[in-house]
Order: structure tokens, then C-alpha cells, then sequence
């Protein structure tokens, strides 16, 4: 089965029995199970309705990031990003790399931050950085990633059933105590052309990549269409906002736990429009500390994969080496 567009699924039956010890005899959470199994497998990418995200609350984090970036330069660095400040903060346009090319996008990044007894060698350790120019951003951000954190974790639940595994499968040590990551990112305009030939060259908002962690929650401005996605055969397809949705993506380390069973898809960001647009992606990740390897039940499955496919990393060293690379 190929998808030629991204699948919308309404998680709303395993939002309300997420936790419950039944929920995996639930018809509807069962529904639920099986879309996310067709869309891990061939897609990568798909939508989330029912989530229980309050729009209110998805539209007031755009807006604090439109309100951000519109700032004067000597204002947004006052939290600018340095190897001081563990890579958190603001970093202005081209700072971040992919692959070699200067991004055209200017962003401000979140890690969850490490207790105090952390190993100080760690070039992560170090504190988020808060705009107080705009008065809300902090208080929105932060009821924004306990929200989030909690989504995340109710859908890691569903793809835990979807891989035949126990609800509890990414809790505990793999994932129980989440690495999270949050950008909130503006991309001005590139271009007014409306085609894009070059996608190596300087228009791009941010290169063509994979994630990093588990899964990835976009929450992007309505009415700009910048996002786009590698299908399975090869071709670039935009993913269109959709109002009230998140667009959702799996990351590297599903890769590695499921022998290649759900793979990280390539998508990239290209904003050929005449408006500034701002997009906040939340990471669901592993713990810091994971080890993440395929799993043993993954190993000799129902696709023929025989054996290992990959071979063991410690999430925080993956997370690591990709920082250090986006910014030299
Ligand atoms: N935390 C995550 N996943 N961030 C994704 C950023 C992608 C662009 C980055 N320069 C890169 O090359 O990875
Ligand atoms: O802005 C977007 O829509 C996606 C951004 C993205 O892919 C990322 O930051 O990893
Ligand atoms: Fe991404």
C-alpha cells in the first residue's frame, strides 16, 4: 500500500482511553492502532484530529512567535544561542546548518533541562532562554509543552499497540522520562517565484532532513503551505495546514526500535510565499540516557527483516552529534 498524500487520523478514542488497562481490546482505540500502523509503515507522516489540544492555545504559541521575531535584531539576541547557553536560544537566519546549507530560518530552541547533578561535560546542560519583551511567551510556552508531552506520550501508547507491542512498551527507561526538544522558527518569505527549481540553494527555510527522537508535532500558521515531504517513491509533496490538526512525524530512533519497520521520513521547508511564516515543532524523544536498539520482537517479523538491523545508540550521544553539526 503507498500513500500519495498524508492520512488524517482522529486519535480522539485513544486520547479519552489512554492509560486505561482495557484499551487495547477498545474498538475504537483499535481503529485508531491500525491507521497508525498504515501510516507508520508507508508514510511516516500523518495528521492528528481529536487530540485534545486546545486551538486556542496552538494559535496564542504562534502568535508570541510572530510577535518575537518581529523584534529588532539587538533585542532577539539579548537569548541568543552559544555553546554557553548548552545550544539554547535564539540563532538568526542561516545560523542553522543542514547538511552542509545554511538554513533560511531563524528559530529559538528548547531542551528539557537536566537536574543539577548533570555531568557538566555535557554541551547541552544549560538554561532555556525566555524572551521577557514578550511578556506571555513564557507562561504560554511552558503550558504548551505539558500539554504536548502528555500528546506525546498518549500516541507513543497507540504505536506501541500498533507494533503488537504492551502500551507500556516506550515508558520507563526508553522513553518514560522524555528528552523533549521545542523550536518555535520563522521563515520570511524566499521568493515570490512559484516554482522552486534549486532545492540545494539559498531559498530553502530548512533543508531536507530526518528527526531525531520518536515523534515530531508540527503546529504551523494556517493559510501558508511551506512543508514538504519524501513519499516512498521518491517525489516531494507539500503538506498543507489543516486547521485544528498537527502534523505529525516519526524520527530516527523509531527506526532504530522497530528494525526499520517505521523509518524517519525526508522532509524539507520552503516558504515561496509573500508572508513571514512561523511553525512550532514539539520532539517527543527518548529519555537522554536511553539505549536504543531494535527490538528483540522486531527482529525476525512479519516483513522477513532476519536480525538486527542497526546497531545500538544512546540517544543523548545522537542528539548530541546532530546539535554540534547544526551549528558548526
Ligand atoms: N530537533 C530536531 N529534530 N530538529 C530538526 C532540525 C532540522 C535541521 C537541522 N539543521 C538538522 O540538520 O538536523
Ligand atoms: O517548519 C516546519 O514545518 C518543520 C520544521 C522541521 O522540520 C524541524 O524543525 O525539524
Ligand atoms: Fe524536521
Amino acid at each position: 500500500m503507498l500513500f500519495d498524500s498524508v492520512p488524517i487520523i482522529d486519535v480522539g478514542p485513544l486520547v479519552r482511553k489512554q492509560g486505561h488497562d482495557a484499551m487495547a481490546e477498545d474498538p475504537g482505540v483499535r481503529a485508531v492502532v491500525r491507521q497508525l500502523d498504515l501510516a507508520c509503515r508507508h508514510m511516516g507522516f500523518f495528521y492528528v484530529t481529536g487530540h485534545g489540544v486546545s486551538p486556542a492555545l496552538s494559535q496564542a504559541v504562534l502568535d508570541v512567535g510572530h510577535e518575537f521575531f518581529s523584534l529588532s535584531e539587538s533585542q532577539k539576541l539579548r537569548i541568543g544561542m552559544s555553546s554557553a547557553s548548552g545550544f539554547r536560544g535564539y540563532q538568526k537566519l542561516g545560523e542553522n546548518v543542514t547538511k552542509g546549507h545554511p538554513d533560511q530560518h531563524e528559530a529559538i530552541d528548547y531542551f528539557k533541562e537536566f537536574e543539577p547533578s548533570a555531568r557538566p561535560e555535557n554541551p547541552l546542560v544549560g538554561p532555556n532562554q525566555w524572551p521577557d519583551s514578550v511578556s506571555k511567551f513564557r507562561p504560554l510556552v511552558q503550558d504548551y509543552l505539558g500539554v504536548m508531552i502528555g500528546l506525546g506520550r498518549t500516541i507513543m501508547q497507540g504505536i506501541a499497540l500498533a507494533l503488537g507491542g504492551p502500551r507500556d512498551l516506550f515508558e520507563g527507561d526508553r522513553a518514560g522520562d522524555p528528552f523533549w526538544i521545542l523550536r518555535v522558527i520563522g521563515y520570511p518569505p524566499v521568493s515570490n517565484l512559484n516554482h522552486v527549481s534549486d532545492a540545494d540553494g539559498d531559498e530553502v527555510g530548512c533543508h531536507e532532513h530526518t528527526d531525531y527522537g520518536l515523534l515530531t508535532f508540527v503546529n504551523q500558521d494556517q493559510n501558508i503551505t511551506a512543508l514538504q515531504v519524501k513519499t516512498k517513491c521518491q517525489k516531494w509533496i507539500w503538506v498543507d495546514p489543516i486547521p485544528g490538526t498537527f502534523v505529525v512525524n516519526i524520527g530516527d530512533m523509531l527506526t532504530i526500535w522497530t528494525n526499520g519497520l517505521y523509518q524517519s521520513t525526508l522532509h524539507r521547508v520552503i516558504n515561496n510565499n509573500d508572508k513571514y511564516r512561523v511553525s512550532v515543532p514539539f520532539f517527543y524523544e527518548p529519555n537522554f540516557n536511553a539505549r536504543v536498539e531494535p527490538l528483540s520482537f522486531l527482529q525476525n517479523n512479519s516483513v522477513g527483516i532476519k536480525g538486527a538491523k542497526y546497531a545500538p545508540v544512546v540517544y543523548g550521544d545522537h542528539v548530541i552529534k546532530k546539535v554540534l553539526n547544526n551549528f558548526g
